[in-house]
This record gives structure tokens, sequence and C-alpha cells, in this order.
């Protein structure tokens, strides 16, 4: 009997272990693109780009493999990171744009009735809430969120006040981590979370985003896990804080709105007021868990990439005295003759084009995203890249690996130069770079929070290069900062000082 079992086992085991090998040849040998090259292993496993992506530093990996193997790589099976400027619009143009791929899933929980914007894989139901929220986000509605901005920017100077003055060392991304947040706390509830006067992360509010960015990326290479596995994930720490926060906002403003003498807040609405009132209008339209689920996603989405763009901003000013100086001139020069005010407004800051160049520069040279956005080929292919690939692949575009391409940035792509946005607005240029610039994503699902972390950024750098001075410590490298990349790509190990300046 006990021979028995062991032969059975054994078996078994050969069998097992034989398909394993013989299924991935034969899907090799089959597959009509099989000379398109990428590293070895990609051709049979997708373990390759989960071991890659786990060491943290994607982005840079697949800079070097199209450096080596052109415009199409393999980096698994079936999927294909792509380098080619006309690629953009057949993938992500408007109107014909290819469907996310799985990958998005282990974003949200799996329930489809709760997939939020940027997770969410059918493009119908995308489009249809999109419509519902994309107001709140538009152009018009962000001059109206200036005060909670100045609000934040504000604190982060008197922080930064009591810091110069210590002389301390500070953790550089730290600080515009929590001016993010507090931000984003402010916009979408009126009510910033807190992290500014704290000046620190007490809930493990940042971890937990951490956390969720870890999981979310790497199981993503295996979708099909993500059902199994998220029922067991834990339901304490920054996640419930967020969950938590959130519900409690919800509740205080529902309150308030329900209150005749309370109906209408000072100032222009937040965020979630107007959907608020949107679903009180109508509570089929814009219902309980849109409301719940955009929060969130102001949260999570909105937070730590501004932050990331701050910090490439301000260690890019700090490596480069030359940028750092070009812009503290334009900004003095500004206020001496009066063509902007104490706080900035957003469209003074739209006056100043070193400012713009700067911004643009930093979201360039480090993208907050540092893996390709895949999305799937529609049933009958597409031609792409001068190929021929069949429906159901996986293909995306790396935001890190379009910034890097010398056919459209020119020799010099590799290297900090906010005048090669001068330049190009100068030679009229600046639509067809846009079809190769994806800080903020492209198409139908390009970022919706674009205008309000340009508001951000706009109002905050002037506002401290006026007051401070900002100095990288001795022992933090000069050439390129190290990241963690989880999607996005954080800076780590950003320590400098902060010099309260002399005003002239
Ligand atoms: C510098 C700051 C930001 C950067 C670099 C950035 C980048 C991006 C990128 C690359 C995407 C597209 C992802 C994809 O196609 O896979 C995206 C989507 C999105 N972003 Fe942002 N983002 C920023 C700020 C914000 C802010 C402030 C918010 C909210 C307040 C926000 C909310 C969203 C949402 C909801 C989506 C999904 C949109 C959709 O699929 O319709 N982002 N962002």
């Amino acid at each position: 009997m006990l021979q028995h079992i062991d032969f059975s086992v054994v078996t078994v085991g050969i069998i097992g272990g034989a398909a394993l090998i013989i299924y991935p040849l034969i899907q090799f040998i089959l597959d009509p693109l099989r000379d398109i090259p990428g590293p070895f292993l990609a051709r049979f496993t997708r373990l390759w780009y989960l071991i890659e992506i786990y060491k943290g530093s994607f982005e840079l990996t697949e800079i070097e493999l199209h450096k080596k193997y052109g415009s199409i790589v393999r980096i698994a099976p079936h999927e294909y990171s792509i380098d080619d400027v006309d690629a953009a619009k057949t993938i992500y143009g408007l109107g014909n744009s290819f469907p996310k791929a799985r990958w998005y899933w282990t974003w949200m929980p799996p329930d489809p009735e709760k997939a939020s914007l940027f997770a969410d894989l059918n493009s119908t139901r995308h489009s249809i809430q999109r419509r519902k929220f994309a107001s709140s986000y538009s152009m018009s509605s962000i001059l109206g969120y200036e005060q909670f901005v100045d609000n934040c920017t504000s604190l982060l100077g008197q922080r930064f006040s009591e810091i110069a003055a210590t002389g301390h060392m500070i953790d550089m991304q730290h600080w515009l981590q929590c001016y993010a947040f507090d931000v984003i706390g402010e916009i979408t509830f009126s009510n910033r979370f807190g992290f500014l006067d704290m000046g620190e992360d007490n809930d493990g509010v940042f971890h937990a985003i951490d956390n969720k960015g870890f999981y979310s990326t790497l199981v993503g290479v295996f979708p099909w896990l993500h059902a199994w596995i998220f029922p067991f994930l834990p339901k304490t720490g920054g996640h419930s804080y967020i969950l938590r926060y959130t519900t409690k906002q919800i509740a205080i403003r529902e309150q308030a709105l329900k209150d005749p003498k309370n109906t209408e807040r000072e100032g222009p609405p937040d965020i979630m007021t107007k959907l608020l009132k949107a679903h009180e209008a109508n509570p089929n339209k814009v219902s309980k868990m849109d409301l719940f689920i955009m929060c969130q996603s102001n949260i999570g989405a909105g937070s730590d990439t501004t932050s990331i763009t701050l910090s490439s901003i301000f260690y890019h000013l700090m490596t480069h005295p030359e940028s750092y100086n070009r812009l503290q001139t334009e900004i003095d020069d500004a206020a001496r003759e009066g063509r902007i005010s104490d706080p900035i407004t957003f469209t003074e800051a739209q006056q100043l084009p070193y400012l713009q160049a700067v911004i643009k520069e930093a979201l360039r040279i480090h993208p907050a995203t540092g893996l390709m956005m895949p999305r799937i080929v529609p049933p009958q292919g597409a031609t792409i890249s001068g190929r021929f690939i069949p429906g159901g692949s996986t293909v995306g575009i790396n935001a890190w690996v379009a910034h890097r391409n010398k056919s459209v940035y020119g020799s010099d792509a590799d290297s900090w130069r906010p005048e090669r946005w001068l330049e190009i607005d100068a030679a009229g240029r600046g639509a067809d770079i846009e079809r190769y610039f994806f800080a903020f994503g492209m198409g139908s699902r390009t970022c919706i929070g674009k205008n309000i972390s340009l508001l951000e950024m706009s109002k905050l750098v002037p506002q401290l290069l006026r007051r401070f001075d900002f100095v990288l410590d001795e022992g933090v490298p000069r050439d390129k900062l190290k990241g963690l990349n989880r999607w996005f790509v954080k800076q780590l190990g950003f320590r400098g000082r902060v010099y309260a300046r002399r005003m002239k």
C-alpha cells in the first residue's frame, strides 16, 4: 500500500514537472512572435517579470532592454514593452484605446461594483463613471481649490521656519509627502489629515499605501491569484485608518448639508461636498459607493504621485545650481516687479516660463509611475511598431522609457535640462511632444487629477524658494537618488537642510 502511494506521488511529480517544462516550450514554439527579442527566460515564464519587478528598479531595466533590443521587447510570454511614438496613438489614442490589462485588477477589491476609476477593466463603465466626476477636476474647478493649497503651503512654510532655526537635517521626501497628503485632505474634505501638524505618519497611512503598491504590483503579474489572496489581507493599520477617516468625513459633511443653517460652507466646495450634493440631487446617478471610491482614489492616486514629482523638482534643483539660481531669480524678479502675489496664484505661476519648464522636466526625468501601462490588444489584432500583434496580447509603454527617447527629447534626453521645454515652445513643437509625454498617462485613462497636481506644484515651489534655501546633505548621491519602484517610483534617502533666506 505504502509502495503504491509512493509510486503515485512520484509519478504525479514527474508528470507535473514535465508539464511545467513542456507547456512553456510548446507555447514558445507555437508563438508566431517568437522572434521578438527579450530576456531568455521571459520567453517561457512570467516569473522573470515578477522577479525583476520585485528587485525594485524595473524602470531602469526596461530602459536598458530597449537600448539593447529596440522598439519592441518581450517581457513575458505574449507581453511586450513598446517604445514607439506612433504606437502611443494606436494603443492609447482617444476613441480607439485598448482596454486595461488584468494587472490593474489587483488595485481594487475583486468585486467589480467596487472598481475605482484607475482600476476599472470595463471601458464602458469607466467612461460613464469618469463623466460623472470630471467637472470636479476641471480647470475651472481647480481655481476654487487655491485656498486649500495655500493653507497647506503656509503650514509647510511654518514647519520649515522652525526646522531652519534648529539647523537639523530633514528627509525632504517625507515633508513633501506630508504636504501632498494634507492638500488632498483639504481639497477632498476641506480637512487636512494632520501630517503637517504632526510632522509624522502616526497612523501608518504612508506605509499602508506603500504596502498596497507592493501587493498590487507583484500580484498583478499573476492576477488570478488576487481573488484567492485578497480575503486574507489584513483589515487593520493604515488602510483601515483611511477607511475610517473617509467614512467619518462623509458623515460630517452629510450632517452639515442636512442642517438648514449650515447648507452652504464659506468659500468654494471641496470635492466630497460636490459629490454629496450630486448624490442628494440624484442618488441613482451618483451613488454612495461612487462617493466613497472617489474620495479614496484621491488619497491613493493623488498624494504619492505629487510628492514624488515635488521631490524630483527639489532634488534636481539642489543638484543643478544653474537651474536653481535661474528659477529663484525668475521668482524674485517677478515678486519685485509686482507680477506675483504672496501667496502666488495659479494664474500668476503660469506666467513664469522657467518654473513651468522645471515642473515639466521633473515629470519627464522622474515620472511618478515606473512600470509600463499595460493594455490588451483587441481581438482583431493590431500593427504596432511594424509588427502585427495578435488579439489578446498585452502591450504597453513605460513613461520612463518614452521620456528617454532621443528622437523625441534630443540627444541629451538622459540629462536634466529644463531649457529643453523653452526650446520646444519656441519651436512650436509642444503638441508634437505631448504625443509622447507619459507622466500623466495617455488617452481616455489619462490622469483625472493632473490639474490638481499642477496647481499644488505651481504654487508650492515659488513660495518655498522665495523664503528658503535648500542644500543637499553631502552624503546624498549627486547623479541619481536611489528609488524603489512599486509602480510609484519613490525616492529614498533625500536628505537636506533648509535655511531661511535673508531678504535683500
Ligand atoms: C504629479 C502628480 C500625478 C501624476 C504624475 C499622476 C500620474 C497618473 C498616471 C500616469 C495615470 C494613468 C495610469 C494608467 O493609465 O495606468 C493616472 C491616473 C489617475 N490619476 Fe493621477 N497622477 C498625479 C496626480 C493625481 C492627483 C492629484 C489625483 C487626484 C486628486 C489623481 C488621480 C488619478 C486617477 C483617479 C486616475 C485614474 C484615471 C482614469 O483611469 O480615468 N492623480 N495618474
